[in-house]
């Protein structure tokens, strides 16, 4: 029977398509695209039967949602689509994989973890004096569209320039600072905001932007909160709450 001719090219075409369908899965999940694409599947199933059973006019009606159905699809899953491209693209950056810069700066895990210190102190300082702050660390992807909307620092990183930064008469404090390598990029940018519908209520934008930059992106996120001092660490759109200075130390040191 050629039905159960399964070639070896047909697995890696499941395993690639269940892959994909995870991937996707993840992205969307906790979010009202969810439903959407529920929506669809039980749209698409109900085609097929109708189909299967021969109802001209059922039929007829629901190719003519279909033939627009593409750029319905565009339209509303826009932001998604956009992400998932995001991510792909940060993921497997070629450029900034294997950039020189990698190479020749020692940027190897154990010799940046030295850069982990002044972050983790003045985290730990802002959460005393109860004052909000969003860092962004980067991975692969440098966030150059994000650090464009902010102000351009370039300087090395220590605790007190980060202090300063979001000092609350500072007129950078507002936004997100971006740290690549062993730099402080920029400050006062503006990052995508989450829709994750998981996310607890009383959780404001600020929360809310450091899991949107770790959803969209490869890079981490800390967020100290002004109205409790707690500290949060965010990485591929997880957020742990209330970390302590030996918890996030631990958690930027293993990413
Ligand atoms: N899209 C964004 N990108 C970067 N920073 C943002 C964004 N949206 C809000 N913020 C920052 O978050 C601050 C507002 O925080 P808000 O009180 O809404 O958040 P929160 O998560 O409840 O944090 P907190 O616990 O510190 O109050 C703004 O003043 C701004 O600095």
């Amino acid at each position: 029977m050629t039905f159960l001719d399964i070639r070896f090219i047909d697995l890696v075409d499941i395993v690639l398509v269940a892959y994909l369908m995870f991937r996707i899965y993840k992205l969307i999940k906790g979010t009202v695209a969810l439903y959407i694409m529920l929506g669809i599947f039980a749209f698409i199933v109900f085609w097929i039967l109708i189909k299967t059973f021969g109802m001209e006019l059922s039929s007829t009606i629901l190719d003519n949602i279909v033939n627009v159905g593409v750029v319905a699809f565009i339209v509303v899953f826009q932001q998604e689509i956009r992400r998932f491209l995001l991510l792909l693209g940060s993921r497997y950056n070629v450029s900034t994989r294997f950039s020189m810069d990698k190479v020749f700066m020692s940027q190897s895990k154990g010799m940046m973890s030295i850069y982990n210190k002044p972050v983790v102190r003045a985290c730990l300082s802002l959460a005393k004096t109860k004052t909000g702050a969003l860092i962004v660390i980067t991975k692969d992807s440098e966030l150059l569209d994000y650090v464009q909307t902010g102000e351009l620092i370039n300087g090395v990183i220590s605790s007190q320039l980060l202090e300063n930064i979001f000092f609350k008469n500072s007129p950078l404090h507002d936004g997100a600072v971006i740290i690549t390598g062993n730099k402080i990029k920029a400050a006062g940018c503006i990052l995508p905001v989450s829709q994750n519908t998981d996310l607890p209520k009383r959780v404001g934008l600020r929360h809310r932007a450091a899991m949107g930059i770790t959803e969209a992106t490869d890079a981490h996120a800390i967020v100290v909160s002004e109205e409790t001092g707690r500290i949060s660490f965010f990485s591929k759109g997880q957020m742990e709450m209330g970390v302590s200075g030996e918890e996030l130390q631990e958690f930027l040191n293993k990413s």
